[in-house]
Order: structure tokens, then sequence, then C-alpha cells
């Protein structure tokens, strides 16, 4: 590339990040005057809330651009050129003229998706790559045959560079990059069928399906920073859920939002999303199937109103001087008029109570007046009412009652059901022996990420609230809004005035554009907790969006507690059939989601690998037709030159053939890099010991690498993963799509179908 071109587009980039340094100490400067602003009343307490949340959003923008502002270039067939970048970047003079389009404006959109088939008014697209503040190199793509013209080039020249070549520099170079351990953006390397994911405006459950290393990851949480662009206002206040299948993944995947200056969103496991509970550990599988599956909506609503109980002799309760009796009519009476009301148990409980009190209070007026004629009227109403009202609270006679209905909480009605016998019988007799035997654990065992779903179910079936009483917050929020408008109204009646001191119209906006809702939230965001720790605390939180990563993995019970958390069903479902290793997963779209959508859901597939090398794919295929002769496996597009191979030991070299690979492979690599050992279950914790100290090195079970890329892989013994689990081959196709250079696979027993093929190493 020209050294001319180069330095032209060093001086235009230069003058971006001098607007970026602008921005960020003007913005900086203005937040340090709002913090030291100190507000006397209310209406000064907004106005400076409000102030301070949008400076800090700018802020921690300006600060994620640095890296990469401005990576690209279309010139039109008109002769304008508009740079693409992390963020938009206006000219000072000008609010019409970019000086950089954010990467999600629909302007920049045929920066990604034009072609020399469809150049949708683009003569040439740059990638322009640059490391700190410095332009290193360019990339050019001609799309108009006519470009020899617009830009003054040999026909030579831009024959070399037409269709596309040129842009698969910048990606053959993103994805053939040493990994670090955490998931970068692709900001500046979307492909067009990502793109169109991305960008979708579809407002219901839209599925991206597709082999491993298709980008569905990635293009799942661009598609978050898009919608979060796109319907600011709205996400902003309702948060974006996103979902991953263990702890680990979501550290992988937890820097490239806020690289893309975005991170109002939580991220949970399946077995975080029950607040106060975390449920780590993973069951067997024979458990995982039964804990997953509809038939548990039953059960545990049964296992509820077992707790709702009749008494089989009568119970006494003395009053005044009377002994009066809760026996099995008075309480079916009770438990038949609570139960009709509909309510989930602990808020049905009062009803239980008033009707059992209303019924002793016709005991008492009995008893009285039994043997005296017209002893009825010895008490009047309102002896009645305070005889009632001290019936009610009574120890004795709640005490009694607590034993009937008592107050019930999901973690303690999951755990008697499943360590007493006594209780699981009758909840669960539809069940067979063996899926009741696969429930039973002691009181002492700890929740597992199967249960999440089961205590939600019983959070709902049994009513209970986040934060106390409901109406109470009700009217506190209320209260708040109202006080919000009044600071409101205030504001933009001395909005002229406001405006003639202080000409920024970025000031207005903050009133201008704010409802008494939003800023009520903001007061209450600064406050308290952002917006994604109150979500995350909540149970009943519904989220504006969710996005749901390795979506096959779900249980029926798992889907069943999501959907209650986006009644509005507003989904992007991420996932790949073929890589399911829970025994517990739902099978097919259809099946997790007609129950909510019916047939109202869109399909969208990927198809190209990103990650894996064309080597290592060959491999992957075999194993997945093993698995299903039907299924297609990704297209890789890029060769590691490595070969993939196989290497057996005796049973006690084992270990030591794994140490030395991977000191081998470490003393090979120069600087950085990551390699993961995936072993059966039966070994980690026996391997995990000899790498505790490397960071560069990981050993995992295939549950836990879900989702996750190394630079090498080194799979060992993967005739034991087969049979450690019904999907024990699904697990083997995961575990060697995880390698983005190199593959070994280290073993003592024959190897499973489908390494026919790999170079065997003696
Ligand atoms: N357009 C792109 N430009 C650069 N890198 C990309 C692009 N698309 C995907 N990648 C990279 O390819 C790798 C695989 O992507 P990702 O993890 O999103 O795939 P996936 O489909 O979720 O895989 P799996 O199903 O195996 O978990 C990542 O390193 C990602 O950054």
């Amino acid at each position: 590339m020209d050294q001319h071109e180069i330095d032209r587009e060093q001086q235009y980039v230069s003058m971006l990040y001098g607007r970026l340094d602008t921005l960020s100490t003007t913005t900086r400067q203005r937040l340090r005057d709002v913090l030291r602003d100190k507000e006397e009343n209310p209406q000064e307490l907004f106005e400076r809330e409000s102030y301070n949340a949008l400076y800090t959003e700018r802020l921690a923008k300006y600060i994620a651009a640095e890296n990469g502002l401005c990576f690209g270039r279309i010139d039109t067939l008109e002769g304008d050129a508009l740079y693409i970048g992390r963020l938009g970047i206006w000219d000072d003079d000008s609010d019409l003229d970019p000086l950089l389009l954010d990467w999600r404006a629909r302007l920049a959109r045929p920066f990604y998706l034009a072609t020399p088939a469809s150049p949708d008014g683009v003569a040439r697209r740059r990638h322009i790559r640059t490391r700190g503040r410095t332009v290193r190199a360019l990339n050019d793509e001609y799309l108009d045959p006519d470009a020899v013209k617009h830009f003054n080039l040999a026909e030579s020249d831009i024959e070399a560079s037409i269709g596309g070549v040129a842009g698969e520099e910048a990606l053959l170079e993103a994805i053939s990059a040493a990994r670090t351990g955490h998931m970068t953006d692709i900001v500046s390397t979307i492909q067009s069928e990502q793109d169109g994911i991305i960008r979708s405006e579809h407002k219901g459950v839209l599925v991206v399906q597709g082999g491993p290393g298709t980008g569905k990851t990635a293009v799942a949480l661009h598609r978050a920073a898009f919608l979060l662009y796109t319907f600011r206002e709205q996400l902003e206040r309702s948060g974006v859920l996103i979902i991953g299948p263990n702890e680990t993944f979501l550290d992988y995947i937890s820097h490239v939002l806020p690289s893309l200056g975005e991170t109002g969103v939580v991220l949970s496991t399946i077995g975080d999303l029950y607040p106060g509970v975390n449920s780590h550990t993973h069951d067997s599988h024979s458990t995982a199937v039964v804990k997953g599956s509809l038939d548990m909506v039953a059960v545990l609503k049964e296992a509820v109103r077992e707790w709702q109980t009749l008494p089989e002799e009568p119970l006494k309760v003395s009053f005044d001087t009377y002994t009066l009796q809760v026996d099995k009519k008075l309480a079916l009476r009770a438990r038949g008029r609570a139960r009709s009301s509909r309510r989930p148990h602990n808020k049905a409980r009062p009803i239980f109570i008033s009707t059992c009190v209303d019924l002793l209070v016709e005991q008492y007026r009995e008893a009285v007046s039994s043997g005296i004629r017209g002893g009825d009227s010895l008490l009047n109403p309102d002896d009645v009412s305070d005889i009632r009202d001290e019936l009610a609270a009574d120890p004795e006679v709640l005490g009694v009652l607590e034993t009937l209905w008592p107050i019930l909480t999901p973690q303690y009605v999951l755990t008697e059901l499943f360590a007493d016998s006594g209780r699981l019988l009758p909840a669960a007799g539809q069940l067979t022996p063996e899926q009741r035997a696969a429930l039973e654990r002691p009181r002492s065992a700890p929740f597992s990420d199967s249960d999440a779903p089961l205590l939600d179910e019983l959070a709902e079936l049994i009513g209970i609230e986040n934060d106390g009483d409901d109406e109470e917050a009700q009217r506190q929020w209320e209260a708040k809004i109202a006080e919000a408008q009044e600071a409101l109204d205030i504001l933009t009646g001395s909005a002229p005035q406001d405006l003639e001191d202080d000409l920024d119209p970025e000031i207005l906006m903050a009133y201008d554009l704010i409802d008494a809702e939003t800023l009520a939230a903001r007061q209450e965001h600064r406050q308290y907790r952002t917006t994604a720790e109150r979500a995350a605390a909540d149970r009943q939180w519904t989220y504006g969006h969710a996005i749901i990563d390795e979506a096959q993995e779900l249980s029926d019970m798992a889907w069943r507690m999501l959907m209650r958390r986006v009644p509005n069903r507003w989904m992007t479902i991420v996932g790949d059939p073929a890589q399911t290793g829970s025994a517990a997963g739902s099978g097919s779209w259809k099946r997790a989601l007609e129950p909510y959508v019916a047939q109202r859901w869109k399909l969208h597939e990927l198809t190209v690998n990103y990650r894996t090398p064309a080597e290592i794919m060959a491999i992957a295929k075999d194993v997945l037709h093993s698995i299903d002769e039907d299924a297609s496996a990704p297209r890789s597009i890029r060769e590691s030159g490595y070969v993939p191979f196989a290497q057996r030991f005796d049973q006690a070299r084992l270990v030591d053939g794994v140490n030395e690979l991977v000191a081998a492979w470490l003393a090979e690599r120069e600087s950085g890099g990551t390699i993961a050992v995936l072993v059966p279950a039966s070994l980690c914790a026996s391997l995990s010991i000899h790498f505790a100290d490397n960071a560069q090195v990981s050993v995992l079970e295939i549950v836990d690498a879900k989702g996750l890329e190394f630079d090498d892989v080194i799979l060992v013994e993967p005739a034991e993963i087969v049979a450690e689990s019904p999907r024990g081959m699904s697990d083997v196709y995961v575990a060697i799509t995880r390698a983005t250079q190199r593959l070994a696979v280290l073993h003592c027993a024959d190897l499973p179908v489908g390494f026919e093929s790999i170079t065997n190493k003696h």
C-alpha cells in the first residue's frame, strides 16, 4: 500500500482521536462539575442525577472506543467518503456531517453488505487496520468496475482486489490471532450473513442456528449492542438478559459488550437465574432429565398442596373458658375456600385462616348459647367482632392453623420433597419408581443448576414477592414518579432561560427527552443500584430482550422459567442441536418454543466456521456423521497447516503423555496463546492439579468448555467421554471443534467411531 495513502488516513484518524480526546475531556469536566454540585431540593437532586447518568455513560463509551476507534471507510459512487467506527463523531460546525459513523448506524451498513454483485452505491471499501492510534495497513476492495476512473488506478490493481479478497485479509488476521482467554468483538469484520441477523428488527423470537465456530455467540452479542443502540430508551429501562451455559463462558464473553460501549446487560446462567440461590453443581444425567421434564409442573403443584393438610384428629384450642376444635370438617371447608381463590399458597393463606377463625367464632357462639334459651342474644355484633379479632390474634389458634397451612419458601419445599420419601411419593405418584429415586437426595445436598427452574416454579405456586409488600412498593414508586414529574415541570419551565445562559444543546436534551418515569428510574438506579443489578436481584424482573446462548442445552422446565422473564417474547436464541450435551435438552426448537409462541419464530442459519481450521473440521465432520448421517458441518474458511493426530498410551503413561505434549506446545509458542486439556469427568481432578499454576492451560470437562475456544486442544480418552453420557458423542464433537490451531487426541482405550481418518502418532 502506498505510504502516501497510509499517511493521509493517519491524518484523518489522528483528527478523530483528537476529537475523541476533546469529547472525553469536556465530559469529564462536566461530570466533575455535576458531582461537585450540592443539591438542595428534590428538583436539583433529579437534575444532578440525570446529568450524572448521562455523562458517566458517555465517558464509558469514549473510553471503550479508544481501541480501534475507526476501522473502515466506504467511498460512494458520488465521491463521498464515509468513515466507520465504534461510535458516531459529528463535525463541531455541522450536526449533519458525520466525521465518523457508528457501525450500527443505517448509513454504515453498506460497509458490511456491499459486494461486487450488489455494490449498494459503494465504489470502494477500505479496511483501516490500526495498532493503538497508528494506522498500520489499509486493505481496499473495489466494488465497481468503473473504479479506474474514480480512483485513478491501474487495471491490474483493481483486478487483484476485486471480489472481496482484501476484506478477507482483515478477517483472516482476526481469526488467526492467538487467543487470550476472552472473546473479542468482531465489529470491523462482521460478514454479511451475520450482519443480517445482528440488525434484524424482528420483534419476536429469532433463532440463530449454526455449527461450531460459525459466530453464533459473536453475532448474538453484537445484536445486543445493536438493539441497545436502536431501541435505547426502551431497553435501558427494562434491561437485556444474556444466558450462557456456565460461569467460565460468561467470563469469556464478558468483555465484548463493554468493548462496544455497552454495559447494561445481565449475564447469567440458568442456575443463577433464581436470585439468592447459587445453583452451580450439576446433577447426574438421569436426575437432570427428570427435573427438566414438564412432569415436574404437576409434581411441584401437588407438593405444595400436600402442605395444605387436614387434621386426622380434632385439634383443640382453649379460648375463654371454652374448648374449641379445629376438626377435619372445619379445615376442609376453609381449605376449599382458600384453594378456590386460585391464589398461590402463601397468598391464599389469609383466606384459610380467616375462614377457620369465622368457623371458630361460630363454635364459640354455639358454646356460649348452648343450654340458654335466647343465648344467642348474649353476644351483640360488636362482641362477635371483638371475639373474632381476639381469635385471629391468639397464638394458640395461629399455632394450630400454621400446622395446617404453613407459610412456605421454595427452598424449603424442594428440600423436603427430595429428602422425604413420605412427601415425594404422594406428590410424584405419576413418576416411575426409578424417576422418583433419581430425585431423592439428603437435606444437606446443595441445590443444582437444574433446581433453579424448579425453585422458580415453586415461587409462582407459593406466591413469593421480591421486596415484601408489593402494594407498598407500588405506592412508593408512584410517589417517586410524581416527584420526578414535578421536578421536570420546573426544569422545563426554566428551559429558555437556561438556554440563554448556556447555549449547549446537549444540556437541554437531558430533560427535554426524559420522561418522569425514566427520571425516577435513573434516580433509583443511581441512588441504589444499576438496572442490571436490580434486574439480577429480582425474580420477577421482566426483561425487554433476552439472548439465550447454547440454547440447545435448555430443558423444558428451564424454558418455562425463561419465558416468565421475557413476557414480550422478544428473544434471540442461539444454538446448535448437534452440540447438545445435556440429556435434558429440549431436543428441537419447535418443541421448546411452540408452547409459548406457536409457529411465530424465525430461523436463521450460519454456515461458515471462523474458528476451526479445515484439517480439524475434516475429522469433526466424520464425528458429526457418526451422530447423524444427514447433519451438515459448517465450512471452514482457513487451514492452519497443522495435522491433527492421535497418540495411544498405556494407562500408566497417559498423564505423562499429556504433560509432555503441553510442555512441548508451550515451548513452541513464542508468546501468549491458550491450551485446553479436555477430559472425561473421571480424570478432571487428577489432571487439573498438574496445570493449576499455568494460566495458559485449562483442564476442563466438556460441559465447562461449551462455547469456549483455545488455540490448541488436547482431547483425552474420548471413549470414556462417550461412556459417561447418553450424548457423549456430541460432547466429543464439541471438544474437537474448540481448537483454532492444533488438535491432539491422547488415549488408552480404542477411539470411538469417527476418528478413522486421524493420523496416528507412535
Ligand atoms: N466476522 C467475524 N470476524 C472475525 N472473527 C469472527 C467473525 N465471526 C466469528 N468470528 C470468530 O470466530 C470464533 C467463533 O465464534 P463464536 O464463538 O461466536 O462461534 P459459535 O458459533 O458461538 O461457536 P460454538 O457453537 O462452537 O460455541 C470467535 O473467535 C469469533 O470471534
